[in-house]
């Protein structure tokens, strides 16, 4: 029997999507050190009425404002059909989107919203109706959303995020995403600064086709890195996290970045990139000292402001594990 009671809350972490080497197939949830929530929280409750969504918190009104054009809403009604399909009792709820993540930040954003999202959908009918999708078919829903909100299928953040840890991507549709080993001792200074590129435009500059050098230098990146996760070599790892797909086309879109990329790698970072398309730039460190130190350096100097305001932060991230986690009952 549903009552007023039944509520669930799920948060789910941004990401950093290619991770520089892996264009569309690489991703990682970050968090930071100091315990903030970056990412979105979604909860999903008993409703006597029929189906709503309310959206709240910093970004909300940055966000479509009617609730048919928001991914959330997308993601009930994908949801309600993959139950009806599963000859499942559809109940209504009403859910609570706290939009924290800034719209085309290069964080993963809509994956934020989307991951709650179903994270939280399938919790409750877990909890409350005793019925659950796999993981595999989340993750797999969760793909479709974000293809519908960026024009185009990848699952680099949706896997980080709902998974958590690093992920590959991998073309066999009964796995889609693999963990692979991270560097969890490493210090990832993420700096968001405020201004907002949409992922479709930032896909529009890439080139159709590469040349034989690219694709051979891209190849040998990539398989090098995944190499040295697996033997968790951090230098072999960021010595050749290099992008060259995306970032040489890209950086005409990001303001200061290639002198804050340049200045970064000159004081010892050991990488620094775009994270996803942009226009959060992410550095690695190797001590919470030199990431602290280099955060504060881009809060000066990455930040940007709007009509006199600044949306912008940094924050000193570590790899996030967990991905999407349930939020104790407020
Ligand atoms: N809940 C939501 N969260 C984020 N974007 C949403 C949501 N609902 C609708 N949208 C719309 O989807 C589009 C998302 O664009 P885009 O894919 O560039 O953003 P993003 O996922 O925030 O980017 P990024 O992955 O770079 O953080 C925007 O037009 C936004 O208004
Ligand atoms: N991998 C995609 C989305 C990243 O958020 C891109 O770089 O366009």
């Amino acid at each position: 029997m549903a009552n007023n009671k039944q509520k669930v809350s799920v948060f789910a972490p941004a990401s950093i999507g290619n991770v520089s080497v892996g264009f569309d197939v690489l991703g990682m949830a970050v968090k930071p050190v100091d315990g903030t929530l970056l990412g979105d929280v979604v909860d999903v409750e008993y409703s006597d009425n029929s189906s709503d969504l309310i959206v709240i918190g910093q970004f909300a009104d940055k966000l479509p404002s009617n609730k048919e054009d928001n991914i959330v809403w997308s993601c009930l009604l994908l949801f309600n059909q993959a139950l009806a399909q599963a000859n499942q009792e559809v109940v209504d709820v009403s859910l609570t989107l706290d939009k924290k993540m800034p719209v085309g930040s290069g964080l993963g954003s809509s994956a934020c919203s989307v991951v709650a999202a179903l994270a939280a959908l399938n919790l409750y009918y877990q909890t409350f109706q005793q019925f659950s999708f796999s993981k595999q078919e989340m993750l797999e829903m969760m793909g479709q959303m974000e293809a519908q909100i960026s024009g185009s299928l990848h699952y680099d953040n949706v896997a980080p995020c709902y998974y958590g840890g690093l992920q590959l991507m991998v073309p066999d549709e009964k796995v889609i995403s693999r963990t692979l080993p991270s560097f969890n001792d490493c210090f990832y200074v993420m700096a968001y600064p405020g201004i907002e590129v949409s992922t479709k435009a930032a896909r529009e500059v890439l080139p159709a086709q590469y040349s034989r050098a690219d694709v051979i230098r891209h190849g040998q990146n990539l398989a090098t890195f995944v190499d040295a996760c697996h033997r968790q070599d951090k230098q072999q790892a960021f010595s050749v996290l290099t992008d060259v797909v995306a970032e040489p086309y890209r950086t005409s879109l990001l303001p200061k970045y290639q002198q804050a990329h340049d200045y970064l790698m000159a004081q010892g970072a050991l990488a620094v990139g775009i994270s996803g398309s942009g226009p959060t730039l992410f550095s690695v460190c190797q001590s919470e000292q030199q990431a602290k130190e280099f955060a504060q350096w881009l809060e000066s100097h990455y930040l940007q402001e709007v009509n006199g305001q600044s949306f912008g932060f940094v924050h000193v991230c570590q790899v996030d594990e967990n991905g999407a986690a349930e939020l104790a009952a407020k």
